[in-house]
């Protein structure tokens, strides 16, 4: 072909037209981002922070919380804000059975992740369940440190929660310690968009001693104030063998942001619960239906009967047995 100097012009115009044309389809495609529009990616696209969306959640979807409802929106509002964050968010939400402490954690999923809770980003992990031989604990200890270390390497804004946190093993939280402090890498990897979320009941008992007193004496639940659970959150509370908590050493290093109290909860709260479910299931809501369930469900401590000891917990399975 080059030694006919038409052809060998004709190609070389060929070969720049293919040139411009090969530049072109992938400027294309990396402009409109071919892979990340039909999957998930760690991109704006797929993670951004809806704060209008949060707080309308907490304020109407989350009954009678209104501490943890306050420290939640302030926090992560404050941290996806901060360009300079110096380590991870680290919650733990702390109360009794069936308040809300899973619920809001899927709040916070589905007002940062466009996937919410079924993002590849956001990560479950229930000590009973994914860490249950406390004789393979080393394994879990390298699984675990190398499991968190991947998801940050490939999106820094991963969310991991950990629940039931006060049945895990205590040498398997301090193995991840590194992760959540001031550090700028760790091993090569920043950890400072990550959040970590950690769910227990501990402390739950002194929660709920401090809402009895409060109903006692007639003072308002909306009256208690963080300052009034400080005790029930405290380091000693906190490392009481009977509290199960074996995440001392996070509390005692300061490596927890916010302590996030759920109080138990009251009459009210279980029939607003019921409600929703009815209307969630294509019933249609009855106040009469939600108040006998109501009825059921205050049931301690005995005698006064003021809270629930599942809290809404099962409201959907009971819901059967009085429709
Ligand atoms: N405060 C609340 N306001 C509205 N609904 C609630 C509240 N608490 C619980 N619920 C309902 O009950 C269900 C179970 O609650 P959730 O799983 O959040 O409890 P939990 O505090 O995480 O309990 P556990 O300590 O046993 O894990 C929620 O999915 C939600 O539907």
């Amino acid at each position: 072909i080059n030694h006919f100097p038409w052809t060998r012009a004709a190609a070389h115009t060929l070969r720049l037209k293919t040139q411009e044309y090969v530049a072109f389809t992938s400027d294309f495609i990396s402009y409109i981002n071919i892979p990340c529009y039909f999957r998930e990616c760690c991109q704006p696209d797929w993670i951004s922070f809806n704060p209008k969306g949060l707080e309308v959640d907490l304020q109407q979807r989350l009954f009678g919380q209104h501490l943890a409802s306050r420290i939640i929106l302030k926090a992560v509002n404050w941290f996806i804000n901060n360009d300079n964050t110096k380590k991870p968010l680290v919650l733990s939400l702390h109360g009794p059975t069936g308040t809300g402490k899973n619920f809001v954690s899927k709040m916070i999923a589905q007002n940062l992740y466009k996937e919410g809770m079924d993002s590849k980003f956001v990560h479950l992990l229930i000590s009973t369940v994914h860490f249950p031989h406390v004789s393979q604990i080393e394994t879990y200890k390298t699984q675990l440190k190398q499991w968190i270390k991947g998801n940050v390497s490939s999106c820094e804004r991963s969310m991991f929660i950990f629940d039931e946190v006060d049945k895990m093993h205590r040498g398997l939280i301090d193995s991840i310690k590194p992760y959540l402090d001031y550090y700028h890498k760790v091993d090569g990897v920043s950890y400072r968009k990550a959040i970590f979320i950690f769910l227990s009941n501990a402390g739950g008992q002194h929660i709920v001693q401090t809402a009895l007193e409060f109903w006692k004496t007639g003072r308002k639940r909306e009256d208690i104030k963080l300052c009034d659970l400080e005790s029930a959150l405290s380091l000693s509370e906190l490392n009481d063998k009977s509290s199960g908590l074996w995440h001392s050493s996070l509390v005692g290093e300061h490596l927890v942001d916010f302590f996030v109290p759920f109080l138990p909860l009251e009459h009210k709260h279980i029939v607003q619960c019921v409600l929703v479910e009815m209307k969630a299931d294509g019933l249609k809501p009855d106040t009469s239906v939600a108040d006998r369930m109501a009825e059921d469900f205050i049931d301690f401590p005995k005698p006064e009967r003021v809270f629930s000891r599942q809290g809404c917990m099962n409201i959907d399975s009971m819901l059967i047995f009085y429709v």
